[in-house]
């Protein structure tokens, strides 16, 4: 007999989340501790339990762009190298308290110079947080790695700057790049040169496309930008009719996406808030998992869309029935997916992943 699913045997599962953004996955009362520290004092609260709401509530809006106005708190109290080591530091214990094995975690370090840190600086504090993290961790007995992407924010012009900064600091666990931030009226190929550089180094990337904006997006992250993955991509049933009978008839595009397997980070509470997706029940990864496309399975951002890697596998299994099998072939296929080297994730697909779904299957 199987273990049963529920949050709790879930949590034990190991799970791989390629699509975590660091400034929104801060614990609530780390936010109020930095706010302090740093004379902040736009906080709506200085109650955690409150403050936690709060994000959940302002990040419920329906729009993305008013998501993101959520940002402005967490980004402010990031602004110093204690402030970021520490608060990588707890997202390695984190994510490895919600058994999460492997983890690619970004955010924007262009976001983090308002009092006057240095792209190097930002990246050197963030590493040494992470680097702390997998310490402590070990040290109680655990295991988890983390690699790093640096986003460039979509709105500001500094793409190449960020893609080089990735480069500069790949062999230091930064394994790739993405753009993020509003994504109506900034279309990926404003960032061109930033993508062209990267394939010249043999970098990865992914990027935010198919989330706020439909399938030109992911169009141009494809075919103009060489996106290796897509983040969200859900807008990619837009190329999908399913007919009376229940056949699904699929695109060019949408064709093109699953024969090549291009990884789909998708993040099911993260698009209900920002109106991407109506429903769990309605949500696009139902269809695209029953088309076997790529499908991963995210947490975008664990403060304001309060969730945990297994409180998305919680909600999932509510909603679509699905058990260990499904989680671990989300889970392979998240480390298929990730950009670190084939051996590594070999090892943590043989090693990690298959005994610990035998383990809850058997
Ligand atoms: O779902 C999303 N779509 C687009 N941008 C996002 C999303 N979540 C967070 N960010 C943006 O990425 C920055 C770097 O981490 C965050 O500051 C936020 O502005
Ligand atoms: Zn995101």
């Amino acid at each position: 007999m199987s273990t049963p699913v529920n949050l709790n045997t879930i949590r034990q599962a190991p799970k791989v989340l390629l699509h975590d953004h660091l400034d929104g996955g801060l614990r609530p009362q780390t936010v109020i501790d930095l706010a302090r520290a740093a004379g902040y004092s736009e906080l709506p609260h200085d109650d955690a339990a409150e403050l936690e709401r709060w994000f959940e509530a302002a990040a419920d809006s329906g729009s993305l762009e008013r998501y993101l106005e959520t940002f402005a708190h967490t980004v402010a109290v990031m602004q110093t190298e204690e402030a970021l080591a520490r608060v990588a530091a707890e997202c390695v214990e984190d994510l490895a308290a919600d058994g999460v094995v492997y983890a690619e975690v970004r955010y924007a370090p262009e976001l983090f110079q308002e009092r006057g840190l240095t792209l190097d600086q930002v990246v050197q504090a963030v590493q040494d947080g992470f680097r702390e993290g997998e310490r402590r961790v070990a040290a109680a007995g655990g295991r988890v790695r983390i690699g790093t992407l640096l986003c460039a924010m979509r709105q500001n012009a500094r793409s190449l700057e960020i893609a080089e900064l990735a480069v500069r600091y790949r062999d230091a666990d930064v394994v790739g790049f993405d753009i993020a931030g509003p994504e109506a009226g900034f279309p990926p190929t404003r960032n061109l040169d930033a993508f062209e550089y990267l394939r010249q180094q043999n970098a990865h990337f992914t990027i935010h496309a198919g989330e706020a904006f439909g399938l030109p997006s992911i169009w141009e992250a494809i075919q103009h930008c060489g996106a290796e993955r897509l983040g969200h991509g859900v807008r990619i049933v837009d190329d999908i009719k399913v007919d009376e009978d229940g056949k699904a008839h699929l695109g060019r595009l949408a064709s093109y996406v699953r024969d090549r397997r291009i990884p789909l980070e998708m993040c099911p509470s993260s698009n209900l808030q920002t109106g991407a997706a109506t429903s769990m029940a309605e949500h696009p990864i139902g269809l695209l998992t029953k088309l076997r496309f790529r499908v991963t399975v995210n947490t975008d951002n664990r403060l304001m869309s309060h969730c945990t890697m297994s409180s998305e596998f919680a909600a999932l299994h509510e909603t679509f029935g699905y058990g260990w099998e499904d989680f671990q072939w989300f889970t392979v296929n998240a480390m298929k997916s990730a950009f670190i080297g084939f051996d590594e994730r070999l090892e943590l697909i043989n090693d990690v992943i298959k005994p610990g779904y035998a383990a809850l299957l058997a």
